[in-house]
């Protein structure tokens, strides 16, 4: 399945320490994992976690779904010992936490190999260097980190994230100039299903792939918000035969529901009904 269009719906951490968590997400609709080594695992943890999670991918049982490992920091204590344990694991990629330059990417990938990289955006800096980490050869994707961000933004809290959105839209930029997968960050409160469901369709508006979640009670939410509605479904059909009539006829725009469509429209058209695609093939699966 091609990059662009494997969906990204629902992208759910699970503390690698957890097995009562790391057993459940076998059998939960989300797209993605983000096992962690980092903020979910307490200190006293770590070193027992790595191995936790070691024999739970080993194990396997975890289908379509895409395994991302975050890992502690390069230049925390557990940093270089996770790295070397991941590139030994069966898992799909490596997410290094507060990544702030193109640097630190190196000396992950100096010992991750071949294995993708994707980046937690989470920091002033890292924002600031987006480009750069975003143009890295083993980027695969990036991972907002709004609960760090808040904290060294010094912002509060609104349901519209005024105070996030010059940095959730850099990262946009940097992610989709590299044409790299990009998912938001976490919604804190999971038992606030409206709230969750808000802070989703903003994401999605912002053209945000889907979203990280801390409790399969928010993957539904997640997985609706970020599919192709029916209705977009629908338009996408419609646009696609109309230019290809008007096409046939030797012209280059259609008129659909009376607006203009194009060649550029037909292309978003086709990507979502690959997107709608690659997801009916991952639930059939
Ligand atoms: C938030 C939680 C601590 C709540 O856990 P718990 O009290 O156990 O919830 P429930 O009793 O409602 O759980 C019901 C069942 O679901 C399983 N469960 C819970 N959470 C998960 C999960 N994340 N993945 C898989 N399964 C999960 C429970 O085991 C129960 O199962 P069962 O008993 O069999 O029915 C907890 O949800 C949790 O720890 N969540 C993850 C927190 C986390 O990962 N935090 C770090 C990531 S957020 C972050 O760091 C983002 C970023 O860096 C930033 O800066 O923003
Ligand atoms: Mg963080």
């Amino acid at each position: 399945m091609d990059m662009r269009s494997r969906p990204y719906r629902s992208v759910l951490y699970i503390p690698g320490s957890k097995d009562r968590a790391l057993e459940k997400a076998r059998g939960l609709p989300v797209d993605a994992i983000i096992f962690d080594l980092e903020d979910a695992v307490a200190v006293d943890e770590k070193t027992a976690a790595r191995e936790t999670l070691k024999a739970a991918l080993a194990a396997g049982g975890y289908g379509a779904r895409v395994r991302i490992v975050r890992i502690n920091g390069l230049d925390t204590e557990w940093g270089r010992a996770d790295a070397e344990a991941v590139a030994q694991m069966d898992c799909d990629a490596v997410l290094l936490p507060k990544v702030e330059s193109a640097a630190q990417l190196d000396a992950l990938a100096e010992i991750t190999g071949d294995l993708p990289i994707w980046a937690m955006m989470e920091t002033p800096r890292g924002m600031l260097n987006a480009v750069e980490i975003a143009a890295h050869p083993k980027m695969a994707g990036m991972v907002m980190g709004t609960n760090d961000l808040a904290k060294e933004l010094q912002t509060r809290f609104r349901p519209d994230r005024l105070p996030m959105l010059t940095s959730l839209s850099m990262c946009l930029l940097a992610a989709k100039a590299e044409g790299l997968v990009i998912v938001d960050g976490v919604y804190n409160a999971f038992k606030d299903d409206e709230g969750l469901k808000a802070e989703c369709t903003q994401g999605r508006d912002m053209g945000f792939d889907g979203k990280t979640l801390i409790h399969p009670a928010q993957v539904d939410i997640a997985n609706t918000a970020f599919a192709p509605a029916p209705e977009e479904i629908d338009l996408a059909r419609r646009q696609i035969a109309a230019f290809e009539a008007a096409e046939a006829e030797g012209q280059g725009v259609a008129v659909v529901d009376g607006k203009i469509v194009e060649n550029l429209h037909v292309a978003t058209a086709r990507e979502i009904l690959a997107k709608a695609e690659a997801i009916e093939t991952i639930q059939a699966g």
